[in-house]
């Protein structure tokens, strides 16, 4: 019988090999000889599967080690203002949330500054035009107006428009003007502080360029005045200095009342916030505005429209406040953090947060895009953040370039890039809120990008357009 047959092969195979001959039970074994060895069988079995059980879990402690020393590298790139820093931050609140939020008392003095950078901005809108700033010198839309200018070069002011902003001469704004000088001096102050000193703290947040005073004896006074951070030192310590006495930690509690200091910024942005209220209220201002096409709600680090809250002396930025506040960076900065929460918790991760604006001359070839080829071999993936509500908008730092033309040549140039060949890059088209707000105030797409011809002009037809 073939069955047979093939058992006795298998026997005769077992028996050629010393070691099951060795196992291989006697021929003339009794019944309890057979349960003996069967028993003792089992007895070898079980310690032999619990050894299995502790190899495999010494083996899986060594996985989680292994992970745990695993390092994950991720670069954000985009333009400037494209919201990179901004996605760091988000990340380091989704997964890093205990040292996040030990850390927003530091930005309270960077959500101040944004504050009076607004206030500075709709003062500026108020003067006359000869003494108005360049338009495209800050990160304003690009108006169909704006274009022209850009063709046909700064127009000299017309009549006309030094009446309409006669309208402000009047002792009422002169009066307003004054009692927020001390807002607008707080920003000088900071300024002054943190560029005069030569320690190194001090260079760690430096002005694009310098305040412009409110009323500027002659020229056009810049709107470029940026608060910029670097990777040489650490800001959150340096402005902390000016505003928690006697401390450098930047993990200051609400058990330090700073409050209690006379010298203290929330007391200026207290004794200030009726006339930034006046100010922002009034409804002549509100239509300069609006005339300026001045959006200013959408612009970076806007919080006017939550004013008493962060004027109250014991303010403390929200995670959303921390979120907004604005700080451009320069050069490249790495952040490096063990994630607290999720699958991966233990696991370390390097974000590196770039400055994407272009270099605008000699002085700061070391801060130019090109700073960032070095990093792009070494990344297991990279961001690049294009701001999707960008078609109306300039560059701030080069008013001839749209920002959305500027964002897809930057794209192109960084998918092509054969050093990035082997690294994951993903897409995060960004500010879809801002583009909503943009479509439903009336921005027409068509005005800035010709090709998009009658189609219609809501947000789902626009974010899906290819073109
Ligand atoms: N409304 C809105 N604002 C956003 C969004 N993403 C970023 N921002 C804001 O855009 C501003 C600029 O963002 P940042 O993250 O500082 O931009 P960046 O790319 O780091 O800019 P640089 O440091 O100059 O290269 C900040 O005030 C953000 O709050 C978004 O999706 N919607
Ligand atoms: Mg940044």
């Amino acid at each position: 019988m073939p069955t047979a047959a093939v058992i006795t092969t298998s026997r005769t195979r077992r028996l050629s090999d010393p070691l099951s001959a060795a196992l291989e039970p006697p021929p003339d074994e009794t019944d309890a000889q057979r349960e003996a060895r069967l028993t003792s069988e089992r007895e070898a079995k079980k310690v032999s599967d619990s050894i299995d059980e502790q190899l495999r879990q010494e083996k899986e402690v060594l996985k989680a080690k292994a992970r745990a020393r695993q390092e994950i590298k991720v670069l954000l790139l985009g333009q400037s203002e494209s919201g990179k820093s901004t996605t760091l931050k988000q990340f380091q609140l989704a997964y890093t949330p205990n040292s996040f939020r030990q850390e927003r008392l530091a930005w309270r003095p960077v959500v101040y500054l944004n504050l009076v950078r607004s206030v500075r901005r709709v003062l500026d809108a108020l003067l006359p035009q000869e003494l108005q700033p360049n338009p495209l010198d800050d990160d304003e839309p690009m108006t169909p107006q704006h274009r022209d200018s850009i063709s046909e070069g700064n127009r000299p002011p017309t009549a006309a428009s030094i009446t309409t902003n006669s309208a402000f001469a009047t002792p009422k704004y002169t009066e307003l003007k004054a009692q927020l000088q001390p807002l607008l001096d707080l920003e000088q102050d900071l300024v002054r502080r943190l560029s005069g000193g030569s320690t190194e703290d001090d260079e760690a947040i430096q002005l694009a360029s310098p305040p412009p005073s409110f009323s500027p004896p002659s020229g056009r006074p810049s709107t470029k005045t940026e608060v910029v951070v670097n990777n040489r030192v650490n800001w959150k310590k340096a402005l902390n200095r000016f505003t928690a006495k006697n401390s450098n930690d930047p993990a200051v509690t609400e058990a330090d009342g700073w409050w209690n200091d006379p010298s203290d910024l929330c007391h200026i942005m207290d004794r200030t916030r009726p006339y930034i209220e006046r100010l922002w209220n009034d409804p002549t201002v509100k239509s300069e505005l609006a005339r300026k096409r001045l959006r200013l709600e959408e612009s970076s680090g806007f919080y006017l429209d939550s004013l008493s809250r962060i004027t109250d002396l014991r303010y403390v930025p929200s995670d959303d406040d921390v979120l907004k506040a604005r700080l451009k960076t320069v050069g490249v900065i790495e952040h490096c953090f063990s994630l607290e929460t999720g699958k991966q918790k233990g696991v370390d991760w390097k974000i590196y947060d770039v400055g994407g604006a272009r270099s605008q001359s000699k002085a700061e070839e070391c801060y130019k895009r090109q700073a960032w080829v070095p990093y792009f071999q070494d990344m297991n993936a990279l961001i690049f953040l294009a701001p999707i509500s960008a078609f109306d908008q300039v560059l701030a730092e080069d008013p001839r370039v749209n920002r959305l033309e500027d964002s897809l040549l930057l794209w192109r140039s960084i998918v092509s890039n054969k050093l990035l060949s082997q690294v994951n890059i993903i897409l995060f088209l960004n500010k879809c809120d801002l583009l909503q707000a943009k479509l439903t105030g009336g921005v027409r797409l068509s005005h800035y990008m010709t090709s998009y011809g009658d189609r219609p002009n809501d947000y789902e037809s626009v974010a899906k357009c290819k073109e």
